[in-house]
């Protein structure tokens, strides 16, 4: 038998989903026994069809797809919350499995999908939406089901990491580095979603609500992006032995889930902080398995086209075999999201300040006024117009108590002349 996949979105993913099948396509009949044919490929515009060879059976209509009797599986690829929703849910209301790379689908209407999938008896297969080509969602559902999963953190964008790094190690400023990551397909469409974080906030939702078989939603993530770390932040860092990274952490506790997404400093010994360019890592931590890594590219259409094909061959051998679907939402439980104000870390929190006297110690005074106790305070870089950048090293505090900090001196008259930027330190 062979299985019928329908392809709606033909960007950097969908391109190397048609590659692989072109280039593959006999080795998993060969290998695997496994018979599959792409049979219709939709898109906006017909050009990245005619570049892959697929102008035959292209069509900018995906009601084509989802209308066409034969397809056994549809492939979303397009992205985003609103026409990609009507892809995976109209595919799934016609009776056909679906495969998408779609964190914010998943991460936003993830209920509503599995929903779907189970009444209709379908799979839906979602890989490829957290860690590109990295296997974690299906290891979290299948080898490491056995274990009470504790923690689930890591870096998870590629794009941030790649400008990360190449700000550091390239001296790139942030909007070269950007548009290195979008011109090697790493972006999101709209790459504010990798720069302020969402992105990340939606993966670290996914691995969450499966770590701890409890819904989160990309919402209840707090959030928190790259977009005010400066060169002088990782400079600053790297002289203290530190690296930034936007890290992606989930923890169970026993208030309920802390999950979030910020910047973070590391020390320079740090698993993570080995971590450079497009790759991503995810620690998992399990109560049988202990301290388990998955590391991996994770952006870009090599990588997340491996982990489509990798969803489609298996749910193609599960038609072909006649299986029904094994695992649909395994989110069992309902618990709380700890709130952030909770949190208690060290910070690094650069002002850039107006220069003149008496400004250090007005700062100093709301420091000690909401009881943050200062480490250290550091002058960077030169005093230019008027302006001078202080660095602030607290020690372990209390988040509530830094947002009243940073609210505070906001406040205070004429001090500060950009926002702060805040990254939280880890030891
Ligand atoms: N890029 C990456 O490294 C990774 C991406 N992903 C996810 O994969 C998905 C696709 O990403 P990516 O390939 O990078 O995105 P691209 O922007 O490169 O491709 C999106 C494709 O969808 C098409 N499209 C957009 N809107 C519509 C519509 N309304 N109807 C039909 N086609 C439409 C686009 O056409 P047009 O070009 O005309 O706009 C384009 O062909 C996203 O969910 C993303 O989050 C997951 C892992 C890694
Ligand atoms: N834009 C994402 C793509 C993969 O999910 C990233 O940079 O990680």
């Amino acid at each position: 038998m062979t299985v019928k996949l329908g392809l709606v979105g033909t960007g950097t993913v969908g391109g190397g989903c048609i590659d692989i099948l072109r280039n593959h396509r006999d080795d998993f009949k060969r290998h695997y026994g496994i018979d599959v044919e792409l049979v219709r490929v939709c898109s906006r515009n017909p050009e990245q069809a005619i570049a892959h060879g697929v102008e035959d059976i292209f069509t900018q209509d995906f009601q084509d797809v989802l209308n066409d009797p034969d397809i056994d599986v549809v492939i979303e690829l397009i992205g985003g919350t609103t026409v990609a929703r009507d892809v995976v849910c109209g595919a799934l209301r016609a009776g056909k499995h679906v495969v998408t790379a779609n964190k914010a689908l998943m991460a936003t209407y993830g209920e509503e999908v599995m929903r779907l999938a189970d009444e209709a008896g379908k799979e839906i297969a979602f890989e490829a939406s957290v860690g590109g080509g990295i296997p974690i969602i299906d290891p979290m559902k299948h080898s490491l089901i056995a274990n009470r999963i504790d923690s689930v953190m890591g870096i998870v964008n590629g794009t941030t990491n790649y400008m990360l790094t190449r700000m550091v190690e390239d001296g790139l400023s942030y909007d070269a580095a950007l548009k290195e990551a979008q011109e090697k397909g790493f972006a999101e469409a709209d790459p504010t979603a990798d720069v302020d974080g969402f992105d990340a906030a939606a993966k670290i939702a996914i691995l969450a609500s499966i770590a701890f078989n409890s819904r989160v939603t990309m919402g209840e993530v707090h959030t928190e992006g790259i977009r005010n770390i400066t060169t002088m932040d990782l400079d600053a860092a790297r002289d203290m032995g530190y690296c930034v990274k936007l890290l992606a952490i989930a923890h169970r506790t026993d208030e309920g889930v802390d999950v979030r997404v910020h910047p973070t400093m590391l020390p320079l010994s740090h698993q993570l902080a080995t971590v450079n360019g497009v790759f991503n890592a995810i620690y998992v931590v399990g109560d049988a398995v202990g301290e388990t890594m998955f590391f991996g590219e994770g952006a870009g259409a090599g990588p997340a086209a491996s982990a489509v094909m990798g969803d489609v061959l298996e749910v193609a051998r599960h038609v072909q075999q006649g299986i029904a679907p094994i695992v649909g939402c395994t989110c069992t439980d309902e618990l709380p999201i700890v709130p952030m104000d909770d949190l208690k870390t060290k910070y690094y929190i650069r002002f850039k300040v107006a220069d003149r006297s008496g400004v250090l110690a007005a700062m100093a005074g709301v420091f000690a006024k909401h009881n943050v106790s200062v480490y250290s305070v550091v002058q960077r870089g030169k005093k230019e117009g008027g302006t001078v950048d202080l660095v602030y090293v607290t020690h372990t505090a209390c988040e509530k108590s830094v947002r009243d900090v940073l609210a505070e001196i906001a406040e205070l008259d004429d001090i500060l002349r950009d926002e702060p930027s805040l990254i939280r330190v880890e030891d």
